[in-house]
């Protein structure tokens, strides 16, 4: 994979101990985008113009545009670069619980300036927020203006559900988001500065050891791809992924239940706005063998059941065990 105009290099790429084959990337008349999508095959989609108007948007034109409404703004713990979702809800009954970052509600300009004068022993910053018409109204003017007829010819062809939200997305350089899996479909636009995604494929849950359901860090993968600790997570060793940089104007289609990892490289802040789709309703027909998606799906759900059936979640482990050893090789 190299780059396309010289804007980033392989050197920025942080080192990761498994295999990482390239995500296709095609023009978005290529009827080959298509396939991958109804296939659910991650892709990068050129020349969509998806979020095109955004192409403008950096620091200080949002600034310019946005609202004096407050953002939700994540500070890292210490000087640590992970950004590693946690559901707050969740985290409020599991005590021993250490959230690795923090959310601050603050106004764009007090982002832009802490964004501006930051140290490197000061925490780094991700600002995430839904895009709706709270957020300023020349701000709705370049929204209105997304490429909506294609990327609702997606949602109608490949039959997904409602659109959900749009987040924009402002990081810092160097921001990594860890492996996690979400329960929706993205388009993903990038388009500010560049970012590298790094994706698994839902068959590969074995070996990237998601945190319990009931655990506030649910979806994302326990293994920390810095240190992994193969006593733990010994079946990390056989994690094969695909990776593909991003930069202004591609779109990346993750599809749902994909493990995804995204860092966001050297060369100032990235901005990325995402479209997420729910999935549409239950299929009429179920065919097998069932897909990775659906036994993750299963797996949830079993997981869930014997939460709320033991209501203590550290019976459930024994329970499973229980049920498995001996009986189901
Ligand atoms: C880490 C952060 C800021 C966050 C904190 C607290 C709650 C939610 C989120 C959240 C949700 C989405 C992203 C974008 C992307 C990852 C990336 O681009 O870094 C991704 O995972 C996706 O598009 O599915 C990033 C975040
Ligand atoms: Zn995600």
């Amino acid at each position: 994979m190299t780059s396309t105009g010289g804007e980033w290099d392989a050197s920025q790429l942080r080192e990761y101990p498994f295999p990482l084959e390239n995500i296709p990337r095609l023009d978005v008349n290529d009827p080959e985008v298509g396939r991958c999508i109804a296939q659910t095959q991650p892709v990068v989609i050129t020349g969509s113009k998806l979020a095109e108007p955004a192409l403008k948007w950096n620091l200080d034109y949002l600034q310019e545009h946005l609202g004096q409404c407050m953002f939700n703004v994540f500070a890292a713990k210490g000087t640590g670069h992970k950004f590693m979702y946690y559901d707050p809800k969740k985290a409020a009954n599991c005590k021993d619980f250490e959230p690795q970052m923090h959310a601050v509600d603050m106004t764009f300009p007090e982002f832009v300036h802490r964004f501006r004068t930051s140290k490197p022993e000061d925490s780094r910053l991700y600002l995430q927020q839904a895009l709706n018409d709270t957020v300023g109204t020349a701000i709705v003017d370049d929204f209105v203006n997304f490429n909506w007829s294609w990327v609702t010819a997606q949602q109608r062809t490949h039959d997904w559900g409602p659109l959900t939200s749009n987040l924009l997305l402002i990081s810092m350089e160097g921001n990594v988001t860890p492996a996690h899996y979400d329960e929706q479909e993205n388009l993903f636009a990038q388009v500010q500065g560049y970012k590298r995604v790094i994706m698994f494929p839902p068959s590969q849950f074995g070996c990237l050891y998601p945190f319990p359901v009931n655990h506030p860090c649910d979806r994302q993968s326990q293994v920390d791809f810095d240190n992994p600790d193969y006593e733990k997570f010994p079946k990390f060793r056989n994690a094969k992924g695909l990776q593909a940089v991003v930069g202004p104007g591609d779109v990346i289609y993750i599809p749902m239940y994909w493990w995804h990892h995204i860092e966001s490289l050297l060369g100032g802040e990235t901005v990325s706005v995402t479209f997420w789709y729910k999935t549409s309703r239950i299929p009429q027909t179920i065919t097998y063998p069932l897909s990775p998606q659906q036994k993750v799906c299963i797996m949830r759900n079993i997981e869930k059941m014997l939460g709320e059936a033991l209501k203590d979640p550290a019976e459930i482990g024994s329970l499973l065990h229980t049920l498995v050893q001996g009986r189901y090789p």
